[in-house]
């Protein structure tokens, strides 16, 4: 089974430093939740993982696929989620992830099985453009689940989803990691990394300051969450 290893990675914007010298690994199964005030460098991180911003110092490795060596074949095993929506609002949400699907060679069985996952089938003929910011961000996620990817990046995936599809949202995300699916995201929202997190790295500019694991107790990670937020 494969793992992820980040190792020590850094970033820099303009000669500042947003993000110094990273390092963590998730193995099959497990959900590593980045959390951390604006600015810490969280996006930074997700953005590097995705393959999204170039990867100058530092490694990221999934398997035996080095990202910088041979980025075609680490990218066809990642999904990603971003944080958020620049594509093409006229199209319908069953357009939208056709498209995708086309893409990387998924059936449209697959396409429907998803917009049910999502609880988008009776707004597959709706533009996308007409969506609420909370259903654009199912669609966004079920963009990224649509090949069962073995690593699933998000970046603020809960944004915008109301009470009901928080809780969906964690019991899908249950379910992929029981089929061994690694999950990384980024979360301001301290219950939700708590309840589905197993390593959750607490970062603060551009550092990793702390990680949490499910060997805690979800309130005693809730506890230090809400203290490392006010140091
Ligand atoms: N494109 C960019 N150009 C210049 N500086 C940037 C750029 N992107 C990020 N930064 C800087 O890098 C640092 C980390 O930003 P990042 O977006 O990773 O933080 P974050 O933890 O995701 O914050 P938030 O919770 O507000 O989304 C910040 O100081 C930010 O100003």
């Amino acid at each position: 089974m494969k793992q992820l290893i980040v190792d020590g990675i850094s970033k820099e914007f303009k000669g500042k430093i947003a993000l110094h010298k990273c390092s963590f690994t998730a193995t099959p199964g497990s959900c590593v939740v980045l959390c951390g005030g604006n600015g810490a460098g969280k996006s930074t991180m997700i953005n590097i993982i995705a393959g999204i911003s170039l990867l100058k110092q530092g490694s990221v490795t999934f398997g035996e696929t080095n990202l910088a060596l041979k980025p075609k074949e680490y990218l066809g095993q990642i999904g990603y989620m971003p944080d958020d929506y620049h594509a093409q609002g006229t199209l319908s949400v069953r357009e939208f992830l056709m498209f995708y699907a086309s893409i990387r060679r998924i059936s449209k069985e697959r396409v429907a099985e998803v917009m049910n996952i999502i609880g988008l089938t009776e707004q597959s003929s709706t533009l996308v453009k007409s969506l609420s910011k909370g259903m654009k961000q199912r669609l966004l996620f079920g963009q990224s689940i649509l090949s069962d990817p073995p690593l699933l990046i998000m970046d603020e995936p809960t944004n915008g989803l109301d009470p009901y599809w928080v809780d969906r949202f964690i019991e899908i995300l249950k379910n992929l990691r029981q089929n061994g699916t690694i999950i990384l995201f980024s979360t301001h929202m301290m219950d939700v990394a708590a309840e589905i997190g197993t390593d959750i790295i607490f970062m603060k500019q551009g550092k990793i300051i702390e990680v949490l694991n499910s060997s805690h107790s979800m309130q005693d990670n809730i506890t230090r969450l809400m203290q490392l937020h006010r140091c």
